[in-house]
């Protein structure tokens, strides 16, 4: 007889009479039909495979017994990957877009540099014959490399790294070598204990002048013992100069010194996309289970609602519902981006480099840190047992808030931006991807609440902010401050613009998706009320930035409070349904708050039974310490 399937009541109320087809959104987020079934498909031949789960909660394993069992498994993940009959790059891809890497490995994956770093920056800063030489070999794991640029005296300012390689033209020979302690190698993932290659971002000296960072290929460990090789602590020999610009002795400058950042370029686009997927797992959990929890009091006498039922939950949890969407559609817009500046590059066209860099350092900071501000929320949502590591919203936090600081530091980007938007409004040219700073905003001051309306509201704010602050540092430079201290003077107005911006290339991705999409009408609904929740949710919680720079009134800002509630309502009975959409099975969400069948006592239950303590009744240390001290009549 198959045994029911237990599904929680509630959760079976939430999903019945679903006004949309959730499977027309499950392929809108994987980008059509043909992928969904590639990532089930993916999800099934790696999911399913015993040996890639824990048999013990990883949170109770010693630090180097968590680093060998993901080891273990993250080696059989790239056999898997090898013989996946979708190929290993489809594949490595949709590992890499699903989050199913978190989802065997829960403490990180100790080959990720490899395939998100070292071979990217082989593809992409590599010569064709360096290509040759070691490209076959990374994806066949013959080698395993790192990106190891920050050191522990820089990380930020690339210019100040301190790691010099030095040519000898007479060895033809580049001598590495850390010139002090604030010179090591500080941080690059699996450069402790894992790879024996890496890109070393170096200071490249030759004839005395030295010529800024370049990555180098360096072997760091013996390929069969695996012990570093001599003199690797704080001298190393023999790197090479990846796309070497040494030409018989003579250093040949690149078309663009930034050309050697691309590596943290393609990343920071990747990165966008990643904390989207765990922004989503997070929404997920939080949403079912707030409509699992029953708590308190809403109707005098009635039994305790659903906790979903309260506006202030619904505030908590329908944004962040909502941004799921917004970045992934604006990080598919940066994904084009980068496919279209990066072919042109290769042709020698760098026209969209500086937009490129604009826009990925924009929305990598912009989508890391409201993923990570919404994470939190969505765990304080869930009450004490979010706090639990097995909800596993620690994790994600983890995750999410270390892509606010890795691949450039997010106040560091938002100045990249910033100088962006000056260089582009102030000399009114290229700017591919900020049209509207190049010219003046047409049209009445006057605002409309509709959709459109408050699009223009956003590029009034974004166009108006970059005003704000050319004019500050035109004041600055008027009391005849130099440029570098008007631009530090000036850092607050500069951020605001700058995110301002990043702020309006989501909302006119969402917006202009929806208008392009071909989506039926219930789906349209639905996505359309998200869009319209979250534009105005940004909007509220940034109005000091439109009165700054629009006719706004107080007026208008309560019609958008009322408009806001009123969404909150419209969107509640469909929250369940959305985030099944997302199609997130359980042993991705690893949470049993998150669970799809909605039974979230039992399982937590389980959960607390696999902790050590729980083996017995009385451990042993009380024997040790408590005894004596209950005895010892303090
Ligand atoms: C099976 C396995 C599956 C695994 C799946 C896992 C998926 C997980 C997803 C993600 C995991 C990611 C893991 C990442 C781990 C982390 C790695 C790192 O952190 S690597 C190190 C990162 N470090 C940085 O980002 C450093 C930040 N600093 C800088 O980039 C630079 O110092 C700077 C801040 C940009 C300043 O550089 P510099 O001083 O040289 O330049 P400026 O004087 O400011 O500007 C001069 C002009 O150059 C332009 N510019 C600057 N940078 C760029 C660029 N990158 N591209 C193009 N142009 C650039 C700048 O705009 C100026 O132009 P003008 O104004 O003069 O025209
Ligand atoms: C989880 C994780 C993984 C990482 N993996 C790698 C890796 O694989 N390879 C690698 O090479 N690196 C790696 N890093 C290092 C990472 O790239 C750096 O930590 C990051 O670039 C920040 O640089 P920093 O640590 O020097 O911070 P700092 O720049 O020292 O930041 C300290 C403070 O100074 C401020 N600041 C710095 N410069 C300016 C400025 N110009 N204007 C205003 N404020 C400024 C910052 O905003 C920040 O508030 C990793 C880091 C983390 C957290």
């Amino acid at each position: 007889m198959s045994k029911e399937i237990y599904e929680n009541p509630d959760l079976k109320k939430e999903r019945q009479n679903c006004p949309f087809n959730k499977e027309e959104i499950t392929h809108l987020l994987d980008g059509g039909k043909e992928k969904t079934i590639e990532r089930k498909q993916l999800e099934n031949y790696i999911l399913s495979d015993e040996q890639l789960k824990d048999a013990v909660p990883m949170e109770y394993l010693s630090h180097a017994d968590k680093y060998a069992e993901e080891l273990r498994k993250a080696c059989l993940l790239m056999h898997k990957l090898a013989d996946s009959p979708a190929g290993q790059v489809p594949t490595l891809r949709a590992l890499m877009g699903a989050g199913l890497g978190s989802a065997v490995l829960k403490e990180g994956n100790p080959l990720a540099l490899h395939y998100v770093m070292f071979i990217p920056a082989l593809m992409g800063q590599g010569t064709i014959d360096q290509q040759a030489k070691w490209l076959e070999k990374a994806y066949n794991l013959n080698m395993i490399g790192t990106y190891a640029q920050t050191e522990l005296g820089h990380g930020t300012f690339l210019r100040g790294l301190e790691t010099r390689a030095t040519y000898d033209p007479k060895t033809q020979e580049f001598i590495l070598e850390s010139p002090s302690l604030t010179a090591y190698k500080w941080w690059p993932g699996s450069l402790g204990k894992t790879a024996n290659y890496a890109v070393v971002m170096a200071q490249l000296y030759t004839k005395g002048k030295c010529e800024g960072t370049h990555p180098f290929m360096v072997q760091l460990r013996d390929e069969e013992t695996h012990e570093p090789l001599p003199g690797i602590v704080n001298m190393w020999l023999n790197p090479v100069c990846i796309s070497s610009y040494i030409h018989y002795g003579t250093y040949v400058k690149p078309t663009n010194s930034k050309l050697s950042y691309a590596t943290m370029v393609f990343v920071r686009v990747v990165v966008c996309q990643d904390v989207t997927t765990n922004l989503r797992k997070a929404v997920t959990i939080a949403t079912r289970y707030s409509c699992v929890r029953r708590q308190s009091e809403l109707k005098p006498g009635d039994r305790e609602p659903q906790v979903m039922d309260y506006q202030a939950q619904q505030n908590k949890l329908l944004p962040p519902l909502a941004a799921t969407f917004a970045f992934q559609l604006a990080a598919d817009h940066l994904w084009n981006l980068y496919h279209t500046a990066n072919n042109n590059i290769e042709q020698g066209d760098l026209e969209l480099l500086p937009d490129l860099h604009g826009l990925s350092c924009a929305l990598k900071a912009l989508c890391s840190s409201e993923a990570a501000n919404f994470v939190e929320v969505c765990r304080q949502s869930c009450g004490g047992h979010g706090y639990m590591s097995c909800s596993n919203f620690p994790r994600i936090y983890g995750q999410v808030t270390a892509a606010e600081t890795y691949e450039g530091e997010n106040t560091v980007l938002w100045l990249q931006v910033a100088r962006y938007l000056v260089k582009t409004r102030k000399e009114q040219s290229g700017g591919l991807s900020v049209k509207y700073l190049i010219g003046e905003e047409k049209g009445p001051k006057t605002v409309d609440t509709t959709l459109e309306g408050i699009v223009k509201l956003y590029r009034r704010a974004a166009v108006g902010l970059v005003d704000v602050a050319i004019a500050e540092l035109d004041k600055s430079g008027r009391k005849g401050e130099a440029p570098h201290d008007a631009w530090n003077h000036a850092a607050v107005y500069l951020i605001k613009a700058a995110q301002a911006h990043a702020r309006l290339f989501v909302v006119e991705s969402f917006v202009d998706s929806l208008k392009e999409g071909k989506l039926s009408a219930p789906v349209r609904t639905v996505l359309s009320q998200l869009c319209e929740l979250f534009i105005i949710y940004w909007l509220l919680e940034r109005s000091g930035d439109f009165f700054l720079c629009s006719n706004l009134t107080k007026q208008d800002l309560l019609l958008l409070n009322s408009k806001y509630v009123e969404l909150l309502a419209a969107i509640r009975p469909q929250a369940v349904n959305l985030v099944d959409s997302f199609d997130l099975r359980d042993e991705v969400l690893n949470s049993p708050l998150g669970c799809w069948d909605g039974n979230v006592y039992q399982r937590l239950f389980d959960e607390a039974a696999k902790s050590p303590l729980n083996q017995s009744n009385v451990h042993e240390s009380f024997h040790k310490y408590l005894k004596p001290l209950l005895k010892s009549n303090l």
